[in-house]
């Protein structure tokens, strides 16, 4: 069974198409990163499978229920980070879980939940008003954990967190997988969702520009690199050497550097070797490879930093991609 499926949902604003015809299909105990800039369209997608926003046009079932006509169905088995999650100020940490857990009718031990998601038992007990961002959202998450859900639906978990809550909560969606648990979750940042998702939709102005396994997209950009070689002498005489390379698209000659283009991963290795017969000697080579932030970067119109990762050895040197 699919964990979500939609077909041609699309929620307009007046004007303004916030989902425009989306087509997606989650399978069950998938990790799935639902990335695009600020104002793609995810929340109000995610809002739709949870029958919190009704589409305009199209459908969605989650967990093999209309997320319209069945929403009373699907809400018992989901687990929701909402973005923005909002506190009773005055309430403590734990009487959120202690609510949750009666709400949904579910026997979780509160101690056991507040550990998972790193909340100390003294935080538990203050009031949750006095929160940090990041408590809040450990909160949220341990919120979202009772009753074992079996789709866990994450607006931006890693909001509001620190590096290490960041690497705890990539941890937590690690062990709810491992568990069976769908994630599906979305992100602005790239990175948060690399370290745990099998896939990744790319959104941009409501449109589903890419999905694909987080290897499929870095062999889509695999071949994309620019390869700057520094010869012991000028350059200048060596441009038509590396021009003739099949693979190679753009060279460019400054002193005793040529910086080359590459479309195909295989020219990294002939443009060496053509240099190296025609007489030239490499001193020093830097590969940069198109990184996933760029794709993302290139996906979404540059919204989102582009911060390719430049490798630099001698001439040894392998091709790889940003971690
Ligand atoms: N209730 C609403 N009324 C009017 N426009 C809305 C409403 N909700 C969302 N929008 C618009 O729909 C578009 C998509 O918004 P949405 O919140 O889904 O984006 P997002 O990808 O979740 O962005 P972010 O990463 O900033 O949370 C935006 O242009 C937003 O202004």
């Amino acid at each position: 069974m699919t964990a979500i499926e939609t077909s041609g949902l699309t929620k307009t604003y007046g004007e303004l198409t916030a989902v425009d015809g989306l087509d997606l299909t989650i399978e069950e105990g998938e990790v799935f990163g639902f990335l695009g800039p600020n104002g793609a369209g995810k929340s109000t997608t995610i809002n739709m499978l949870l029958d919190f926003t009704r589409p305009t046009a199209g459908s969605a079932s989650v967990l093999g229920y209309d997320a319209q006509t069945e929403a009373d169905e699907i809400s018992p088995r989901v687990g929701v980070l909402p973005e923005g999650f909002d506190i009773y100020p005055r309430l403590s940490g734990r009487r959120h879980l202690e609510f949750a857990i009666q709400t949904k009718d579910a026997d979780d031990d509160p101690d056991r939940l507040l550990e998972r998601v790193g909340l100390s038992t003294e935080d538990a007990g203050r009031p949750a008003g006095d929160y940090s961002k990041g408590m809040r959202q450990r909160l949220a998450t341990g919120m979202a954990l009772v009753g074992s859900p079996d789709l866990l639906i994450m607006d931006e978990p890693s909001s509001g967190l620190d590096p290490h809550g960041i690497r705890e909560m990539q941890e937590l969606v690690r062990t709810e997988a491992e568990r069976g648990t769908t994630v599906f979750f979305s992100s602005h940042i790239l990175e948060h969702v690399e370290a745990v998702c099998d896939r990744v939709g790319v959104l941009n102005e409501g449109e589903l520009v890419a999905v694909d396994s987080i290897e499929g997209l870095r062999e889509s950009i695999g071949g994309g690199a620019t390869m700057e070689l520094t010869l012991s002498a000028s350059a200048t005489g060596y441009r038509e050497v590396a021009t003739g390379i099949a693979g190679i698209t753009e060279v460019a000659v400054s002193g005793r550097t040529l910086e080359c283009t590459v479309t195909d991963p295989a020219a990294k290795a002939s443009v060496v070797t053509a240099l190296d017969d025609a007489g030239a000697r490499i001193e020093d080579m830097r590969i940069e490879d198109v990184s996933l932030e760029t794709l993302f970067t290139a996906l979404t119109n540059g919204e989102a930093d582009a911060t390719p990762e430049r490798q630099t050895s001698g001439v040894a040197v392998e091709s790889g991609v940003a971690e």
